[in-house]
């Protein structure tokens, strides 16, 4: 079977990776990449893209990430439906949760991507975010460092809920 879903993820200390590891078992028909070994040839043969990426310094996205989305930017992404997720800490950095994911969202207005995957942002806690939209966060929001117990609940009903729309 063609693969058509492509998981990228950015990860310094293997959180995300976990995750974006679980998330590939979960969803029959996708890949997994790391952010660094991600070629333009990569990005045009998948109709669909998961990112994943943790939030470093005070919201910033992790390092390789950030270098992969000046590569994601320069391709043509009409089209393409996308759907994001973030790792993050809401104890220790309530003012800026999981803005990674935010940021990505950010730089990829007026690409001409499809957006899924929004989650609400009613179970977390956490003062601000540039991940939110309305009262929801444009992608699923993890803490790791928090809350691991709810990592594979909330994995499993956002697939559930994605899922369906990849092509
Ligand atoms: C120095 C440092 C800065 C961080 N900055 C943020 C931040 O601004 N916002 C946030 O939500 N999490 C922040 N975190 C938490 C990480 O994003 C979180 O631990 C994540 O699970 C790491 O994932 P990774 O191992 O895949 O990189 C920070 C962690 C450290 C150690």
């Amino acid at each position: 079977m063609q693969k058509s879903t492509l998981i990228i993820f950015g990860s310094s200390l293997g959180n995300t990776r976990f995750v974006a590891e679980k998330l590939e078992l979960l969803l029959p028909g996708s890949q997994l990449m790391e952010a660094s070994a991600v070629s333009p040839e990569s990005i045009a043969k998948f109709p669909n893209l998961i990112l994943g990426t943790s939030t470093w310094g005070v919201g910033l996205l992790q390092d390789e990430f950030d270098t992969f989305m000046e590569l994601l930017q320069q391709q043509n992404l009409e089209g393409k439906t996308i759907a994001l997720f973030g790792l993050g800490d809401q104890q220790n950095y309530p003012d800026s949760f999981c803005d990674g994911m935010g940021k990505i969202h950010e730089l990829l207005q007026n690409k001409g991507v499809q957006f899924i995957g929004e989650w609400s942002a009613d179970e977390y806690d956490f003062t601000t975010s540039r991940a939110t939209k309305g009262n929801n966060l444009v992608g699923l929001a993890l803490d790791e460092d928090n809350e691991p117990d709810l990592t594979d609940y909330r994995l499993k009903n956002w697939v559930k809920l994605i899922a369906p729309l990849l092509q």
